[in-house]
Order: structure tokens, then sequence, then C-alpha cells
């Protein structure tokens, strides 16, 4: 009944207005799944290959596409993938490109869910699923690469660690980001939204802190549950390789020194979470930082680890980090990612299964991360594509109890 009889692919906008790769999978009983791949500004290295849309859907129509039909079944998550990864034959998706491949893989497990009647998340995680929901990390400001004259740290992320239910974290996060904009408004600060709908000021990071603790402070006492915040520095791009020093707009900070401002941080305004505190091939950095805060927040590698099993396993190794990002689109299919998830597990690694910069309406996301159980997902906190996933979080959770 899965059996898949067509594959079609097209260009749709994504939320910045470049192009993406959008799939819908066909099977024989008539299941019908749609998806889109999403795209990063901030990308690692390591991550798996973006070809330009065109390019990626007239390679995957020629080597995937013919593999699929009438061969594999929707229902059959791995087969599919495998076939994906056979028919592009590179390491890194650089033939077909990972954004025809995760377009192609999400598709063919809503296809597949569809044929059995079953919600994505039910299908991705089956009848033994935990029954938890993740607490959505939601950016309420930022700089870096997400928006030109603004922070240095590229999300300032409210985390609504005691929030009693997907919705009530959900609405709180969407209040922090709307106090954020009174309190900018109070101290005359003008300032438009970057490429997630953070707000994107024009003040430097001490100021950020000050502002969203602030800002966090006023909704906890509102909602009455506890709000704590995060971070995603990006620290790869505040890297200079050359001289090995992270480089902020007012200062620079050697590798020490910036294990020590993260540390610091930690510990002053309690962060629960710190995604990229220091450059994406600096593992024993890592480690350092892991060793001293590890123990009261996650450090989380994404630009580190990719989503790829190998580097994750390395970081293991060295105890880098104590959680892992998941970006389907990073790694190119929902098996690599589920993989990566599970290996995290296996090593006490969490997992925060998260969005790009660069977003369409896509919901899969909200499906993987209840499906996997993970403790967070980090989504933004307004604007079409993102509330795409937070609703669908409500939904499922509306759903699922
Ligand atoms: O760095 C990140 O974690 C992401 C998402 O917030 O940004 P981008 O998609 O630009 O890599
Ligand atoms: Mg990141």
């Amino acid at each position: 009944m899965t059996l898949i009889t067509d594959v079609r692919l097209r260009r749709i906008l994504d939320s910045r207005g470049n192009p993406t790769v959008e799939a819908d999978v066909v099977t024989e009983s008539g299941g019908f799944g749609r998806a889109a791949a999403p795209s990063g500004a901030s990308t690692g290295e390591y991550e798996a290959i973006e070809r330009p849309p065109t390019e990626a859907i007239a390679a995957a129509r020629e080597h995937a596409v013919p593999r699929l039909i009438g061969e594999a079944y929707a229902g059959n998550q791995r087969e599919v993938d495998a076939i994906l990864r056979a028919a592009d034959g590179t390491d890194d998706f650089s033939e077909i490109g990972a954004n025809s491949a995760v377009a192609i893989s999400m598709a063919a497990a809503k296809a597949g869910a569809d044929v059995l009647g079953a919600p994505l998340f039910q299908h991705l995680g089956g009848a033994f699923r935990g029954d938890n929901f993740p607490i959505p990390l939601g950016n309420v400001v930022g700089g870096g690469e997400h928006a030109a004259d603004a922070t240095d740290i590229q999300e300032f992320l409210a985390a609504p660690i005691g929030a009693p239910s997907v919705g009530d974290a959900v609405f709180a996060n969407a209040a922090v980001h709307a106090a954020v904009s009174d309190l900018l408004t109070e101290r005359d600060v003008p300032c438009g939204k970057g490429d997630e709908g953070a707000w994107a000021p024009s003040i430097d990071d001490g100021e950020a802190f000050e502002l969203v603790d602030e800002a966090v402070s006023l909704v906890e006492d509102e909602v009455g549950f506890e709000i704590s915040f995060g971070l995603d520095v990006a620290g790869a791009e505040l890297y200079d390789a050359g001289s090995g020093t992270y480089e902020y707009s007012d200062t620079s900070r050697t590798t020490d020194e910036q294990i020590e401002y993260i540390a610091d941080l930690v510990r002053e305004y309690d962060l629960a979470y710190v995604e990229d505190p220091l450059d994406e091939n600096d593992y024993e950095a890592f480690a350092d930082l892991t060793d001293e805060v590890g123990d009261r927040t996650l450090v989380c590698g994404d630009d580190l680890f990719v989503t790829n099993t190998d580097r994750l396993a390395d970081g293991i190794d060295v105890g880098a980090a104590n959680s892992i990002l998941i970006k389907p689109n990073q790694i190119g299919t929902l098996t690599d990612a589920f993989d990566a998830i599970e290996l995290a597990t296996a090593h006490g690694y969490d997992s925060v299964v998260s969005h790009r910069s660069g977003e369409t309406e896509d919901a899969t996301i909200a499906h993987l991360a209840v499906a996997t159980d993970v403790p967070f997902i980090k989504t933004g906190a307004v604007g079409g594509e993102r509330t795409a996933k937070l609703n669908e979080l409500i939904r499922i959770a509306d759903d699922a109890t």
C-alpha cells in the first residue's frame, strides 16, 4: 500500500524569499506527503551540501526519483533514506543536494503516515514513544548572521522550563518576545526583526542580557512558572582561525577567555542552555566548558556536530558538550537524524530538534521532536513559518492527550 508511485519536486519560497525544494510523495493506495527543505545562514562547515534548488531538483529527478518510484515503500523510512543515499553516491549529498534529499525523506514519512491513517509523530515514534512534550526554546533577541547591526551573540532564547504544558510554554515565549519589545520602546531603542522573528536591536550583548533577563522575569511573574533563558552563540561565526580569537564588536577573546566568559554568563544568568559557545573544530574547548558548567546547563553542539553520528561519536569520546542540535537538513535524511538522536540518548546526551533561519510552513520537526521524546525544540517564538511548528505542537498535544 505504501509503494511509492510518484515523486514530484518543485521550487517554492522560503521565509527569506529564497527558493527552496518542496517534494510531494504519492503512494499506490493514494497516500500523500508533502515537505519542504529549510535553509541555514550560519551553516556549519561540515553540513551536508545544499545545492541551488534548480540543480538539486534536476539531479534528484535524474538519480533518485527513478529508484524510488515502483521500488520503495514510503512506510519503510530506512529503505527510502538508504535509496536516497545510494542514488546520491557521496558522503555529503553533494550530488542530489541535501535540500532535495531531506524534502523527499520527510515527504515519504508523511505519505507513510497518511496511508496508515496515523499522525506523523505516531508513525515515526511508534506506539511506545514517551508521553513527554518538548519545551520550546524561543528566539526573542538576536543578531549575528541573522541580522545586521545587532548583537554579536546570534540568539537569546526564552526557555520556559517550568511550563505545565506545551501550550503554556509557547504562549510564554510569545509573551517574552512582546515584553522585550515593550522594554525596548520604553528605552527608545528602535528595532526591527531578524531572520527568525527575534528582535534585532542595535545594542551590545551586555544590554541584551539585561533586557532578556528583565523580560523573562516580568513574564515569569505573570504566568507563575519558571522561565529561564539560553543562547546560541554561533561561536564559529565569531572565531577567527588566523588569530585564534573570538572577535566581538568591542573586544576579542582567546579560547580560554571565551570559556570563562561563557561559564560566567551561565552562572550569572542561570542559563538553561548554551549552543555553540565555541568554534566548530574545537572539541577540546567544548570539553573544558562542559567540565566546568555541564552539570548546570545544556552545552549544545550545532555546528560542532551537524547532526552527524561520526562527529557526535568524536564528541562523546572526549566529553565535548552534553547535548546535540538536530537539524534533518544538516545531514540529509530522517534516518540520519534519528540515528543521531539514538546515539546521543545512549550516551546521556540530550537532543534538541531545531528549525533553520530560512524556513517554510513545513511542520515536520514538531512531529520529529514529539516522536523522539527530546526535551527541547528550538523553533522561534513568532512569525508564520515559526508558528507553523509551534501551533502544530499544540495540536499534537491536544490530539495525544
Ligand atoms: O544556528 C542555528 O542554530 C540556526 C537556527 O537557529 O541558524 P541557521 O539556520 O542560520 O544555521
Ligand atoms: Mg546554532
